[in-house]
């Protein structure tokens, strides 16, 4: 239900003049509303009217200006928004920016969205140094709908606003002041006063009574932004091939440079609208609802827990895991003690994090200062002894179940009592691991994904036994180290993994069955993956795959895939793309180009397989090859989700997202299901499944769920309360 309103308090000051105070009051960011609007509405008329008011100031409570529309309301129509009798443009084009009395935004915590739209609207702007200041509507699969993308190029300039547009990009009240968006800095505590003096100086024209629509001195020619703006064009086709929204994006902005801002805020409305009703929008804000819902665990979050500060964490293992996650702790100011078995296998892990930290510097992500700081909170040890005061510990050795049970028993020998045990393992049962411990309530899956400095993700697995304090404790980790958490049961390869085993091995059935490798990569990659299957093996290697690839056979043998073309390319030491050859070859440069040897691998497991070519697969459209690969990855999802190993659809979409790079824009992979339909997926897979056996046979879930009629995300009760 939509809901927000705002004050107003009319203070008179020493000098005897009055100013309005209005405050957006919509916690926990005052985002805006149609009740808000509307409330809003109501407070400029009184304050425009009333003789005694000389100025207005706008502000939000809490310290936050406002953090945007409501995105909530975005799908639900409302009828409050009947009762605003004009459009939110139009109000703040009439009241705000054409009213008779001049309005200060006092911006403090952040003005993102609507609220920088309303911000630039008002005659000034002031902020403190560190208030965030941006328009990510892109990221929602939308436009700035209230005059952004007219305001900012006039007070920004072009080639700026582009950049916190397209690449929704937020900037910090000190960088805003620099390019002109904010009129001038004031702490927290002077804000207030600092906007009040600042609107009666406008009103006493002591400063300029600005109104932003009508600026011109910062945009360039015609000639010179329809370059810019082609430039952009052909950056976000590249960047974004598959979405519309950026593009219409910046036809609205060049509307407005080349026939007026007025023409601009009609255009921008209209598209805005549109872009609304988009599939693609719908998707991106479920993915924004669905990964602050990650964090939300029923009965783990919801029972009172305070989180134990994690301060400083012992990683057991220097390998390409176990640097990553040490790089993604110090790098958010995390202690760590990184152990390894002898002096050169630690030189080489502290090298990795060295590196990994020059990359961020390098990419701009990190100072050279920072990276110093960085470094001075890893500690290399050979032994336990430093383990005595870790919080907690990570194991990320190679995938040895003996090995890890070992150091588990090593573990409960030298850690505190109350310290966390966490195994960074993709695959391996954790109560195998823990079997020869008595620690069960505090061992727990902190899963990584490599590389664990860069992706987003952190499975957070759990057993029956895990304690919930050690779950909550994970999630606050997960926080600090800036990654997104899903928190999932214990099962082989839990659920990100285990989601997407079919995925590479419904490619490689394909490629048996006749269909040429790289033409599937090429399909998968247009739809929006950051690569195709056969390149992800390469990445993965060879090795790895053949491991994770038995450990399926042996869990889920009645539907695994098995095909001789990894295993015999892996005999011929094609091991994928540390050793430079697998499904490709790789330069210098690590750039990937067909490897010729491939073919004569393809041709022999295909005679082995016994498979003939059939009219079917001749006729495959790229299309088709999509659904083969992904419908099995949605069936396994379905039975993830049966068998509780993930208590919610929408952190599946989260984990395939961050965890496999399964696009956005597509809303994750069980809310790409439902667009489609469970009839359709059911149908599909019943197809290929008497066609090509027992992989793709659909599950019981997906089967009731068919039969019912019941989407694949929704949740049970709910399905069955729409009976
Ligand atoms: C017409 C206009 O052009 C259209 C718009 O304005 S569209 C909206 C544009 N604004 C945005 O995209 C901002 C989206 N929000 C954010 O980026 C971040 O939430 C933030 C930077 C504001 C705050 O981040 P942070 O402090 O980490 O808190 P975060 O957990 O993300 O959000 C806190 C709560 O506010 C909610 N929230 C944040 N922004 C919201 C918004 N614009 N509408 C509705 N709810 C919002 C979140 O869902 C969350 O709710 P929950 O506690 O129930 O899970």
């Amino acid at each position: 239900m939509e809901k927000g309103k705002t004050e107003m308090a009319v203070a008179v000051g020493e000098d005897g003049v009055a100013v309005a105070v209005i405050t957006v009051v919509n916690p926990p960011v005052n985002a805006l509303s149609f009740h808000v609007l509307i409330s809003l509405a109501k407070h400029y008329e009184e304050a425009l009217t009333r003789d005694d008011v000389k100025a207005i100031v706008l502000t939000g409570s809490n310290g936050r200006f406002c953090g945007g529309f409501d995105i909530s309301a975005f799908q639900s129509p409302t009828s409050a928004k009947e009762k605003l009798n004009i459009t939110p443009n139009e109000f703040l084009t009439y009241y705000v920016e054409g009213g008779k009395k001049p309005t200060v935004a006092a911006i403090d915590g952040l003005a993102l969205g609507g609220g920088l739209e309303l911000a630039m609207a008002c005659h000034a702007r002031l902020s403190t140094s560190y208030a965030q200041l941006g328009l990510p509507e892109l990221q929602l699969g939308i436009i700035p709908g209230m005059g952004g993308t007219q305001r900012l190029p006039r007070l920004v300039g072009l080639p700026k606003s582009l950049e916190m547009m397209i690449l929704s990009k937020s900037i910090r009240g000190k960088e805003a002041h620099s390019l002109g968006l904010i009129d001038a800095i004031a702490s927290p505590t002077d804000l207030m006063s600092a906007a009040r003096l600042w609107a009666l100086q406008i009103a006493d024209h002591k400063r300029p009574w600005a109104k932003t629509i009508y600026r011109t001195d910062k945009l360039p020619s015609s000639k010179e932004a329809r370059e810019i703006l082609n430039f952009a064009r052909t950056q976000a086709r590249k960047q974004a091939p598959n979405v519309m929204h950026p593009l219409v994006c910046i036809d609205v902005i060049e509307e407005g440079i080349i026939s007026g801002p007025q023409a601009g805020l009609i255009k921008e409305v209209k598209c805005a609208k549109e872009l609304q009703a988009s599939q693609t929008s719908k998707s991106l804000i479920h993915v924004f609802f669905a990964q602050r819902a990650a964090s939300k665990v029923p009965g783990i979050t919801n029972i009172g827990l305070v989180p134990r500060k994690i301060k400083k964490v012992a990683i057991v293992g220097g390998g390409l895991m176990g640097s990553g996650i040490a790089t993604a702790l110090i790098s958010n100011n995390i202690l760590v003690i990184l152990k390894e078995i002898n002096e050169k296998f630690l030189q080489a892990g502290i090298d990795r994090v060295r590196e990994n930290l020059e990359n961020r510097v390098k990419k701009g992500h990190m100072t050279q200062d920072g990276m110093g700081k960085a470094l001075c909170l890893l500690i290399g040890v050979l032994g336990y002894e430093q383990f005595r005061d870790v919080n907690m510990v990570i194991e990320a050795i190679i995938e040895d179940a003996s090995l890890k049970q070992q150091i588990f028993c090593d573990l409960e020998k030298y850690c505190n009592s109350d310290c966390i045990l966490a195994t960074n393992t993709s695959t391996i049962d954790l109560h195998l691991i823990g079997q020869k411990t008595a620690s069960q309530d505090r061992i727990a899956g902190a899963h990584f994904f490599s590389p664990a400095q860069v992706m987003p993700l952190l499975e957070i697995v759990r057993t029956p036994n895990t304690s919930p304090q050690v779950v909550v404790d994970l999630l606050d980790l997960a926080k600090k180290i800036r990654k997104t958490p899903v928190v999932v049961n214990n099962c082989t390869g839990f659920a990100v993994n285990r989601m997407f085993f079919p995925y590479t091995q419904a490619a490689i059935l394909l490629v048996d069955h006749g269909v040429d490798l790289y033409r599937i990569d090429q399909a998968i990659t247009e739809f929006g993956m950051p690569m195709g299957p056969f390149r992800l093996i390469d990445l993965v290697g060879f090795g790895v795959a053949a491991a994770t690839g038995a450990q399926y056979l042996q869990s889920f043998p009645k539907r695994c895939y098995k095909s001789t073309l990894i295993p015999s390319m892996l005999q011929d030491k094609q091991t994928g793309e540390a050793s430079r050859m697998g499904f490709y070859i790789y330069d210098d440069k690590r750039q990937a180009s067909a490897n010729p040897e491939v073919a004569k691998y393809v041709e022999k497991s295909r005679r082995l397989s016994g498979f003939t070519p059939d009219s079917m697969i001749a006729g495959l459209r790229d299309e088709d090859l999509v659904e083969m690969l992904f419908f099995p990855v949605v069936n396994e999802a379905c039975r993830v989700l049966d068998e509780g190993i993930s208590v919610k659809s929408s952190d599946l979409d989260i984990a395939s997202i961050m965890g496999m790079g399964f696009p956005s824009y597509r809303g994750g992979i069980l809310f790409w299901a439902d667009t489609m339909g469970t009839n359709y997926i059911y149908s599909r897979l019943m197809t290929w499944c008497e066609l090509y056996g027992g992989f793709f046979k659909p599950c019981n879930y997906l089967v009731e769920r068919a039969i019912r009629g019941f989407s694949l995300g929704a949740q049970i009760d709910q399905a069955r309360s729409q009976l």
